[in-house]
C-alpha cells in the first residue's frame, strides 16, 4: 500500500511535470496560427487546453484505478491465504487436549494476525484515502496533523503486536511444557508462518516509517507547487475520491467477510466444543487427567482469552468509529461524485463547443486555405504571366542591346569626343566669349558712331528741313503756327483734373501728342516749346519776324489760348522775365542803332485794349474813350485810328513807362477761371518808320504783338452779366479772327476782316501784304484737355492759311523831299496813325524776306 501511495504520488508529480511542460511549450512558443488567430479562437484554444489538462487528469485517475483493484487483490488474495492456511490448520484433526489448546491458540493467534491484518489495511486504506484527500483538498496543515495521528496510531499497533509476541512466546513456552507430536511439527511450521508474517509486518512498518518520512518531505516540497495548480488538483481529488469510494467498498466487503469468519469462529469453537465433549466421553481417564492440566492451564489462558477478548471489543468499537468516519467519507465521496457528474456534464458541454470550435475552425481554416490556395494560384499565375512578359522583354532587351552594341560604341566614341570638348568647352567659351565681347563691342561701338552720325545727320536734315520749310513758310506767306505749352501751376490744383496728359517728340520740335481717354492725337506745328522753354528762347525764335517790321513789313504775332493758358505771360511775362513786347522793343531799339550808320528809324508805340467790341486807348489820358477804325482819306482803303496815341521810343526807359502805363489801364477783371484773367484783346503796334540816308528811300512797318482774351467756352467760365457780355465779346471778336483765317486758308475773294474791331485792326496783317506769327498756348493740365484741344485744331487750320508772299512798304523819296516829308501822314502827325496810306510815290515792293 505504502509503496502503491508512492507510486501515486510519483505519477503525480510526473503528470505536473508533464503538464508544466505542456503548459511551459504552450505558452512559451506560440505558433504562427496563434499570432493570427482571432481573440475568439484564442480564447477557443485557451479553453481546449484546458479541457485535454483536465482530460488527460481524469485518464490518469483511470489508469490508477486498476492498480488500486490490483491492490485490493492483493489484499484478498492475502485474506485468502489467511484463510486457507487457517483451514488447513483446522483440517488437522486434534489428537489430544493440548494439541487442541495450542489449536484454539493458534487459532486465536490466527484470527488476532488476521483481525490485526485487516485492521492495519483499513486503517493504510483508510489512511491513505485521507492522505489522498488530505493532499487533493490542499490543506497541508491537517495533513501533517493526520499523518502524526497515523504516527502515533502505528506506533500503539506495534505496542499491540509486541504484546502479542509476548503471548505467543507465553504460548510457545507452554506447547514446550506440554511436548512436541505431528501437532507440534504444524505447530512449528505455523510458527515459523508467523515468523514470516511478522518479520514481512516488520518490514511493512519499517517501508511504512521511511516511506512516510520520504511522502512528508515529498509532500512538502509540492505543496507549494500543489497550491498553485489548485484547479487542476481538483480533478485529481474527484479521481481519488473515486478511489477512495471504491477502497470504502472494498472495506465493507471486507467487513462482510470478517463477519463471516466471525461467524465461522462461532461455528468453529461450537464445533471444538462439541468434539471435545465427545472426546471426553471416549477418553474419560486420559482426558481427567488432561482436564487437570488444561484447567490449570486454561485458568490462565480464559483470562488472557478474556484481555483478548475485551481487546478484541476495544477493537470493534474502534473498527466502528473508522466505519462510521469511512461512511462520512462515502457521503463526502457522493458528494464529490456529484459534483464529478456535474463537471463531466460541463466537459461535455465543453467538449461540445471544443468540437464545435474545432469543426468552426477547422472549417474557417479549410475556406481560409481555400482562399490561400486560390490566391497563392492566382498570384503564381499572375507571377508566371508577369514573368513571362519580363523574359519576352527582356528578349527584347536582349536584342536590343545586341543591335545597339555598336550604336553604344559609336556613341561611346562620340561621348568621349563630347567630354574632351566640353572639358576644352570653358577656356574655348572664353576665347570665343572675349572675342565675341570685343567684336561686339566693337559692333556697338561701330553702330553708336553710325547712329550718333545718323542722328547727326538726321538732325542736319531736321534742321534744314525745317530751313526749307520756314523757306516755303516765307515764301508761301504761311501764318507760322507756335505752340507754348505752360507748365503745371498750383492753380491747376491736384487730382486726376492736374495730370500732365501732353509729351513731345524728343527729335522734332514741331510734334505735340495730347493723350486723350487711352488715345493719343499728335498735332505738328511749325514749333513747340515745351514747359521748359524761357522766355528768352520763345522770343529767340519770334525775333526775326520782329526785326522784319524795320524793314517795313507789317508783322503781327497773336497770343491764342485758353485763360490762364499762359498768353499774357509769354506777351508781356513778369517784370523779371519779360515777355515778347519788351523784348521786341528792345530788340528793335538795339536794331534801330545797329542800323544807325545807314539809317534813320523812328519807332513809335500804340496800345489798345478791344473790350467789347470797343478800341481803347491804353496810352491816351481817357481809356474809356472808344477809338474808331476809319480809312485814311485819300488811300485805297488804308486804315488809321484818329486820335490814338503814339509814343516814340528811344530807351529802355521809354519802354518800360510805356509798356507799365498800358498794363496799368488794361482792364482786368477777376473770373472764375483766372484771377486776373484779360476780358480783352491787348494790342501792342509797333511802327517803325526808317529813312535810308544814302538813298533817302522811306519804309514803314509796323508790328502787331496782341494778347488776345481768353478763347474759353462760355459755360466754363462760369460768366453771367457783365461777365457774359464780355465772354460773348470775347468769342464772337475770336469767331471773326476764325472766319477771317479760313476765309484766308481757302482763298476766298472777300475776307470778312470787318467782322470785328480785332480783325479789322489786323487786316494789314493778316493779309497778303503782312506776316502772322500765332502762338498758341496750351494748359498741359488734363482738366483743360478739351480747350487746348480746340487751340491746337485753330492752330492747324491757322497753319495752312498762305498769306503770299509778303510785301515791304517803302516809298522813294519825292523830288522835292521837304514837300514830301511836310505833307507825309507817317511823319506829319502823331495823332492819327496811318495804317494804310498810298500816297504818290510810295511803292509796295515784294521782296523775299531776309
Ligand atoms: N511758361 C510759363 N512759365 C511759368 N508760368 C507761366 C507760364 N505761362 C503762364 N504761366 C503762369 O500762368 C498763369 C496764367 O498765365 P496768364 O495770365 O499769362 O494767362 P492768360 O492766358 O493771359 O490768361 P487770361 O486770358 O485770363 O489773361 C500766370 O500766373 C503765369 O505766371
Amino acid at each position: 500500500m505504502v509503496g502503491t501511495l508512492s507510486e501515486l504520488l510519483q505519477d503525480t508529480h510526473e503528470v505536473l511535470e508533464r503538464e508544466d511542460l505542456q503548459e511551459e511549450s504552450t505558452f512559451e512558443k506560440p505558433t504562427m496560427q496563434d499570432m493570427r488567430a482571432t481573440p475568439l479562437q484564442r480564447s477557443m484554444k485557451v479553453t481546449l487546453q484546458d479541457l485535454r489538462a483536465r482530460r488527460e487528469a481524469k485518464d490518469l485517475q483511470e489508469k490508477k484505478q486498476p492498480q488500486v483493484k490490483q491492490e485490493q487483490h492483493g489484499f484478498r488474495d492475502r485474506f485468502v491465504n489467511l484463510h486457507l492456511l487457517r483451514q488447513l490448520k483446522d483440517s488437522k484433526p486434534q489428537q489430544d487436549g493440548d494439541i487442541s489448546d495450542s489449536r484454539q491458540l493458534q487459532k486465536r493467534l490466527m484470527y488476532l494476525q488476521k483481525t490485526k491484518d485487516l485492521h492495519e489495511q483499513s486503517k493504510k486504506g483508510k489512511g491513505q484515502v485521507q492522505e489522498n484527500c488530505q493532499d487533493h483538498s490542499g490543506v497541508q496543515s491537517g495533513l501533517q496533523i493526520k499523518l502524526k495521528e497515523l504516527q502515533g496510531k502505528l506506533e500503539q499497533k506495534e505496542r499491540e503486536h509486541e504484546e502479542v509476541q509476548r503471548q505467543v512466546k507465553e504460548m510457545n513456552s507452554l506447547q514446550v511444557q506440554v511436548g512436541g507430536t505431528d501437532l507440534e511439527k504444524h505447530r512449528d511450521l505455523l510458527v515459523s508462518e508467523n515468523d514470516r508474517l511478522r518479520k514481512e509486518l516488520q518490514l511493512l512498518n519499517s517501508h511504512l516509517g521511511t516511506g512516510k518520512k520520504l511522502e512528508v518531505e515529498a509532500l512538502k516540497e509540492r505543496l507549494t507547487s500543489m497550491e498553485q495548480r489548485e484547479t487542476e488538483h481538483k480533478l485529481l481529488i474527484s479521481a481519488l475520491q473515486r478511489e477512495v469510494q471504491q477502497k470504502a467498498e472494498r472495506l465493507a466487503e471486507a467487513e462482510l467477510r470478517l463477519r463471516d469468519s466471525a461467524r465461522e469462529r462461532v461455528e468453529e469453537e461450537e464445533r471444538l466444543n462439541r468434539m471435545l465433549r465427545e472426546y471426553q466421553l471416549c477418553n474419560q481417564p486420559q482426558i481427567k487427567y488432561m482436564v487437570k492440566t488444561v484447567e490449570v492451564d486454561s485458568a490462565k489462558t480464559k483470562v488472557a482469552f478474556g484481555q483478548l477478548q475485551s481487546r478484541n471489543v476495544y477493537l470493534e468499537e474502534q473498527v466502528d468509529l473508522q466505519r462510521e468516519a469511512l461512511q462520512k467519507m462515502q457521503q463526502q465521496v457522493q458528494l464529490d461524485q456529484q459534483e464529478v457528474s456535474k463537471l463531466r456534464a460541463q466537459v461535455k458541454l465543453y467538449d461540445l463547443e471544443l468540437d464545435k470550435a474545432q469543426a468552426q475552425m477547422v472549417q474557417e481554416y479549410q475556406s481560409l486555405q481555400v482562399e490561400k490556395e486560390q490566391a497563392v494560384a492566382e498570384a503564381f499565375e499572375k507571377a508566371q504571366g508577369e514573368m513571362r512578359a519580363v523574359h519576352q522583354s527582356l528578349d527584347g532587351v536582349r536584342k536590343n542591346l545586341l543591335t545597339l552594341q555598336p550604336a553604344l560604341r559609336t556613341l561611346t566614341h562620340d561621348y568621349n569626343a563630347l567630354k574632351r570638348q566640353v572639358r576644352d568647352f570653358p577656356a574655348l567659351l572664353n576665347e570665343a566669349m572675349g572675342e565675341a565681347r570685343l567684336e561686339f563691342s566693337q559692333a556697338v561701338k561701330h553702330v553708336s558712331d553710325a547712329n550718333a552720325e545718323l542722328l547727326h545727320k538726321y538732325r542736319k536734315e531736321l534742321h534744314l528741313r525745317k530751313e526749307c520749310n520756314n523757306q516755303l513758310v516765307r515764301l508761301r506767306g504761311n501764318i507760322r503756327v507756335f505752340a507754348r505749352v505752360r507748365p503745371i501751376t498750383t492753380e491747376d490744383g491736384v487730382g486726376p483734373g492736374a495730370e500732365n496728359i501732353v509729351t513731345f517728340d524728343p527729335d522734332d520740335d514741331g510734334v505735340l501728342y495730347v493723350a486723350q481717354k487711352g488715345k493719343e492725337m499728335s498735332f505738328e506745328l511749325d514749333k513747340i516749346f515745351t514747359p521748359s522753354a524761357t522766355q528768352e528762347e520763345v522770343f529767340r525764335d519770334v525775333s526775326p519776324l520782329i526785326t522784319s517790321c524795320l524793314d517795313g513789313y507789317s508783322v503781327c504775332i497773336l497770343a491764342y489760348g485758353q485763360t490762364g493758358s499762359g498768353k499774357t505771360y509769354s506777351m508781356e511775362g513778369i517784370p523779371s522775365d519779360p515777355g515778347i513786347n519788351q523784348r521786341a522793343l528792345r530788340l528793335l531799339l538795339s536794331e534801330v542803332k545797329e542800323r544807325s550808320s545807314s539809317w534813320e528809324h523812328e519807332l513809335s508805340v500804340s496800345m489798345v485794349e478791344i473790350y467789347n467790341e470797343s478800341l481803347r486807348d491804353l496810352l491816351g489820358s481817357d481809356p474809356s474813350n472808344s477809338l474808331e477804325i476809319k480809312i485814311l482819306p485819300g488811300s485805297v482803303g488804308e486804315l488809321y485810328v484818329p486820335n490814338l496815341t503814339q509814343r516814340q521810343v528811344q530807351s529802355m526807359e521809354d519802354i518800360n513807362k510805356i509798356l507799365e502805363l498800358g498794363h496799368k489801364q488794361r482792364a482786368t477783371e477777376h473770373t472764375n477761371l483766372n484771377t486776373h484773367s484779360s476780358r480783352s484783346h491787348a494790342l501792342l503796334i509797333l511802327t517803325a518808320k526808317g529813312r535810308e540816308t544814302s538813298t533817302g528811300i522811306c519804309s514803314t512797318g509796323k508790328l502787331y504783338l496782341v494778347d488776345l482774351a481768353g478763347s474759353e467756352r462760355v459755360s466754363r467760365s462760369g460768366a453771367a452779366g457783365e461777365r457774359l457780355r464780355e465772354a460773348q465779346c470775347i468769342n464772337r471778336s475770336l469767331s471773326a479772327l476764325g472766319d477771317v483765317i479760313s476765309a484766308l486758308r481757302s482763298q476766298q475773294g472777300h475776307i470778312p476782316y470787318r467782322n470785328s474791331k480785332l480783325t479789322y485792326l489786323l487786316q494789314e496783317p493778316l493779309s497778303r501784304e503782312g506776316k502772322a506769327l500765332l502762338l498758341l498756348q496750351v494748359s498741359p493740365a488734363e482738366k483743360n484737355i478739351s480747350e487746348s484741344l480746340c487751340s491746337l485744331r485753330f492752330g492747324d487750320r491757322v497753319r495752312a492759311v498762305e498769306l503770299g508772299a509778303p510785301s515791304r512798304k517803302i516809298e522813294q523819296p519825292p523830288p522835292n523831299a521837304e514837300l514830301a516829308e511836310s505833307e507825309s501822314p507817317v511823319l506829319r502827325s502823331t495823332k492819327g496813325t496811318s495804317l494804310r496810306r498810298k500816297p504818290q510815290g510810295s511803292v509796295r515792293q515784294r521782296t523775299s524776306p531776309p
